[in-house]
This record gives structure tokens, sequence and C-alpha cells, in this order.
């Protein structure tokens, strides 16, 4: 820290004495009795003042309670325990200090707001918000307004904020629209609306830099705008894993002091077209088969998973299929060692050293991606064949309200790898007891049943004559199949041929709602269907054969990941303001 940064003077909270000092990253401010005795500390890192303000201020609603020339206020972080869930909630405190004189005042203001710019650089000043005022409990709009502008506001952030009218406008105002001065994106919405903003900024990055996103082995570009979420969906899936909680305030606040935690993502491949981006959970058979049920109850909200889990479990299906994967170096981690990817961790910091080419320099970060996809470096493909009763991938743990720990309770955040799960045919309360164990710290992968494996990349095949067979069985309900495969639509993008998917628009026939449509066939048939569907993060792909590909730290988001619950919890504080 430059020596001018350092101040300390007496300050007054109150009718109590403090010795407040701003030294390295720490504002202290610690009382002093009569006699000179120091009593009790309070610590702020200075990358965790939210603003600091002239006079007494008072934030919801904002106003200046008493405006005297030598006080200042000054908001930060603090945490609180969260009761159910194993991340920490943090909430805006504030404390109102008095100066002997306004010098000093000023003196304090102007050496806490350089301090603020010096150690956090990454902190936004211009945002882009996309609010889907139809996701979850349809609260997004009154979420954003009531508690996050409030706070942006006090932070000095502007936002230009798009209420979406309809699906994928987020993603094609990324694609298309200038983004000149904008430090990020903010997404109100859940998993899908995360989708949205991720697929347009990837999209986005890879045209500026001439990259084609239809090639798996391409290496991609990471996006240059961070990506912040405020929670108002259904799964809520993407924020739970890397905050902890799903509280609109806490993502705010990391929103504001401009936290980064990168994010590995995959890309969904057929053919030699990507057909869409993958962070949370790329699933066959059992969750695709709840997704495909779910979208017919959308009016039900968030309850629509609850009520179609039930359903398809009680159809008790398994499907035929072949899986291919590439695995990871089981050196590096495993996703039975029983760890946790908490905030900080080891084994995405040393990931980040060998995607990037051991280099901390942010420039080189983007232009030296490790490429870990050319053929000599790919290693040796496993093949297993089979019926499963779902397979799904994740980038992460995946954790969300309905699961804590999520679908890979050990898998890294930014680690450069995904954990492939797979579930073969079992009896249905074998199957009930791996969903259960998902709601509990019970290892859901010590059954006989199941396998876990942290791959870079993951091929998905039906033994041959299934497909045909699948779609004459869909066919027999529908009309044929000429009907399924003109669903299949592609448009021209920007050069490339890019699969179309568009979800959720009242009175629009989309692509999923129909391939759903045609799987549900199989539903009310007495038949059961031999192929299931793939729900790419609450999207139904119109593909079944595919091949998935992990891109290592390819987005940022406005986070730090799940901060360790013994962290101090300094939520009884006095002037908490519990916004
Ligand atoms: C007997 C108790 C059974 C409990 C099963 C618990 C298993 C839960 C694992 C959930 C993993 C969720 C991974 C995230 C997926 C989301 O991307 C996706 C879309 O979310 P949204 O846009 O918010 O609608 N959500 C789902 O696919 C829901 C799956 C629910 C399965 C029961
Ligand atoms: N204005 C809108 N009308 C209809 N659908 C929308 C709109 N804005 C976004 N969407 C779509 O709604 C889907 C679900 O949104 P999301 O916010 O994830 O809610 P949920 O978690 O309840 O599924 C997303 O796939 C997104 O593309
Ligand atoms: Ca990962």
């Amino acid at each position: 820290m430059e020596p001018e940064l350092r101040l300390e003077s007496s300050l007054w909270v109150g009718n109590k004495r403090y010795r407040a000092v701003l030294t390295g990253w720490h504002f202290n401010w610690t009382e002093v009795d009569k006699k000179n005795r120091e009593k009790k500390t309070i610590s702020v890192p200075v990358a965790e003042v939210v603003g600091v303000e002239e006079g007494r201020i008072d934030v919801l609603p904002r106003k200046s309670v008493e405006d005297t020339d030598k006080d200042f206020t000054v908001f930060y972080v603090k945490r609180c325990s969260s009761g159910s869930s194993y991340g920490l909630l943090w909430r805006l405190g504030q404390t109102q200090f008095s100066c002997p004189s306004r010098v000093l005042r000023d003196q304090w203001t102007k050496h806490l707001r350089t301090a603020l710019k010096t150690h956090s650089p990454l902190r936004p000043h211009r945002l882009l918000v996309f609010i889907n005022p139809f996701g979850g409990k349809k609260k997004g709009r009154q979420t954003y307004h009531s508690l996050v502008a409030p706070l942006f506001e006090l932070a000095g952030i502007s936002s230009h904020v798009i209420v979406t009218e309809r699906a994928n406008q987020a993603r094609d105002h990324l694609l298309k629209k200038d983004l000149t001065g904008f430090d990020g994106v903010v997404c109100v919405g859940g998993d899908g609306m995360f989708s949205e903003i991720l697929h347009g900024l990837i999209g986005r990055t890879q045209q500026e830099a001439g990259l084609c996103e239809n090639d798996p082995a391409v290496t991609l570009q990471p996006c240059p705008l961070h990506i912040g979420i405020i929670p108002a969906g259904s799964t809520d899936c993407v924020c739970y894993a890397t905050v902890g909680v799903i509280d609109p305030v806490t993502s705010a606040l990391h929103i504001i002091i401009g936290d980064s935690q990168p994010l590995d993502v995959g890309s969904v491949h057929q053919a030699s077209a990507l057909v869409h981006y993958s962070v949370s959970l790329l699933g066959y058979g059992f969750y695709g088969d709840v997704l495909a049920e779910s979208e017919k109850h959308r009016w039900m909200g968030p309850l629509r998973y609850d009520y179609s889990g039930t359903k398809v479990y009680l159809s008790n299906r398994s499907y035929a299929g072949i899986v291919q994967y590439l695995p990871a170096d089981p050196v590096l981690s495993s996703p039975r060692d029983r760890t946790r990817c908490l905030s900080g961790c080891s084994v995405c910091s040393r990931s980040t050293e060998r995607l990037f080419h051991h280099s901390s320099d942010s420039a080189s970060l983007h232009s030296s991606h490790y490429s870990q996809f050319s053929n000599d470096s790919e290693g040796e493909w496993v093949t297993v064949e089979g019926r499963f009763k779902c397979v799904s991938l994740t980038c992460m743990s995946s954790s969300c309200p309905k699961s804590p720990l999520g679908l890979s309770p050990s898998a890294h955040l930014a680690d450069g790898t995904g954990d492939l799960i797979l579930v073969w045919d079992t009896h249905p309360l074998g199957f009930l007891k791996f969903l259960y164990r998902h709601t509990s710290t019970q290892d859901q992968f010590d059954l006989p049943f199941v396998e876990v494996h942290r791959v870079k990349a993951v091929r998905f095949s039906l033994p041959s004559g299934k497909e045909v067979e699948a779609y004459e069985e869909t066919g027999a309900m529908s009309g044929g199949i000429d009907e399924e495969r003109i669903y299949v639509e592609t448009v021209s993008r920007n050069g490339s041929q890019q699969q179309l998917t568009e979800r959720g628009t009242e009175g629009e026939v989309t692509n999923e709602q129909k391939t759903a449509d045609l799987f549900l066939c199989g539903l009310c048939c007495s038949k059961a269907p031999a192929v299931s569907v793939w729900n790419c993060d609450g999207e139904i792909l119109p593909f079944t054969e595919i091949l998935c590909r992990i891109h290592g730290q390819l987005v940022r988001l406005y986070a730090r990941g799940i901060e360790d619950g013994a962290v101090v919890d300094n939520c009884s504080e006095e002037n908490d303001l519990n916004v």
C-alpha cells in the first residue's frame, strides 16, 4: 500500500471514542475508554467497503439523517449465518463516524475512496441488467427494484435495465448490440435466464475473436465481461453453487465489490454444430424426462419440478445408450475425494496456472489459453454401454436448495473438468435411495449401480438401430419421423450454422416444446419410449447423440465461491441495516 493511504485518528461513533486506522487492506476502528484502554475492534477489509458518504446517511429509503459537515458514513459487508444453507448471507452494515473537524472528515472520505479503487479493481461502474419478469415466482422485477437497485445506487453503479419481453431477447441483445462501456452483465432470473446470458456473451466473444464455436476442438476465448446473478428463478443452481445462498442482497453485494469467480463451461455439439453451452446439468434419462414433463406445467412455478419428478420417478424408465468419456488427470483431484470446492479453492487455483500457462497477468490469461483438446493431448477415451436410469454431466457441484451438496459434491467450479455420473438401470427403490441421498450428506455415489468419473469430454450415442426405433415409436403418435426431423431448425448466425433454441414464450410453439411434445407422446403410450431427451441447464436439446467438451474457466461471475461457514459471523454487531 502506498504510504499516503495510511490514515489514523480518533473518531466518534455516537458518544464513544474510537481509534480508527486505515492501513494495508483493512479499515479498523477500536473503542477506547476514558482511561485510554482499547476495547472491541471492528475490522473491515477495504475490498468489502461498499461505499463512503459525507454526512449521516440511511439507505432504504435513501435519506440524509442529519446534515453535519464533520460526519461521514461507511457502508460495508457483514456476514450472517444462513441457517439452512451452507453459505453465508451478506448484509449491508453501516457506521456513522464524527470527526473533530471538516478537514479530517474530507481526509477520511478521500483516503477510503482511494483505497477502494486500489484494492478492488474489478468493481463495476456500469452494468447491463436483464430481468426475466416470468422466472420462478415471477418476482424478478420487484426483487431488483426494491432490494438491488438501491444498493447499486449507493455504490455509485449506473445500470441500464432491460425487462425482457420474450425468451432469448437477452441473448440476442448481447450478440448484436453495442456493449461498449459496460463492465458486466446482470441476470435477474433463474438458470435458464443465466444460460441466455452465457450464450450471448460466449458467442459475442468468439465472434469478435474470429473463432468458430461449432468446432469442439477450438480453444474458446474467455469472456471479458463478468456476469452477476440475482436469483429469481426456480432452481437457481448456478447462484447457489457459486455463492452458497439464494439471496438477492448477498448476490448484489458480491457484484458491487467486484468479486470474481471463474467458471467451467461445457460446449455441447451434434455432428459439427454447436448445440448449446452448459454449466449446471447436462442430463439424459431421469433429468431429461423431468424437464420435458415439467414444461407442460410451467404455471405451477418452481413446484413443477417436484410434481414432474414424482411422476417421472413413478414411470420407472431406463434407457439404452453408449457413453464415451475422456478422463481427467486423476492425480489432480477425484469426484470421490470428499473435498469441497470452497472460496479460494486450491485445486481451482492450480488449474488456473495449468489452463493459462503460469501467468497472473490478465492480458496473457486471455491470449494463451492452454489447448487441452488437441489430438495429441486428448488421452484415451473410455467406452461403456448399457441401460441407464440417468446419465448426467456437471461442470460444478450443482448444489441448489433441493440438494444442498449437489449432483457432485466434490466437483470444482473452475478446474477445467466436469463430473460424469452414470446411474445404471436398477430397481425403483434403489433409484429412490440415490435421489434421496441428494437431499442429505449421505454419499449418493456409494451405491453399486452408480459410477462417477472426472472428465474433460463426453460422447453419447444410441446403440445401433435404437434411434430409428425411437422415432418410429414416437412417430406412431405424432405423424412420423419426418415431423420429428422438421423440428430441428438451423439458422445461420454470422456465417456459421447454429442451432436455434427457444423456450417459454407464450403462444409460440418452440423447438423444445415440439421435441418435448413428441417425447411426451411416449409417456401416454402403453409402450415406454426408447429414447429420452437431454436436459441442458433447463433447455431440452433437440438431439440425442451429442459430444460435450469442457472449457476451463470460460466465463467469470461476480462471486467468490462458497465461503466456509466457520468464517466469522458479524451480523449481530450494532448498526446493521438488515436490508
Ligand atoms: C426424493 C427426493 C428427490 C430429490 C432429487 C434431488 C436432485 C436434485 C438435483 C438438482 C440438480 C439441479 C441442476 C440444475 C438444473 C437447472 O439448470 C435446471 C433449470 O433450472 P431453472 O431454469 O431454474 O428452471 N433445473 C432442472 O432441470 C430441475 C431438475 C429437478 C430434478 C428433480
Ligand atoms: N419475457 C420472457 N418471456 C418468456 N420467456 C422468457 C422471457 N425472458 C426470459 N425467458 C425465458 O424463460 C426461461 C426460464 O427463465 P428462468 O429465469 O430461468 O426461470 P425458471 O428458473 O423459473 O425456469 C429462460 O429459458 C428464458 O429464456
Ligand atoms: Ca469443473
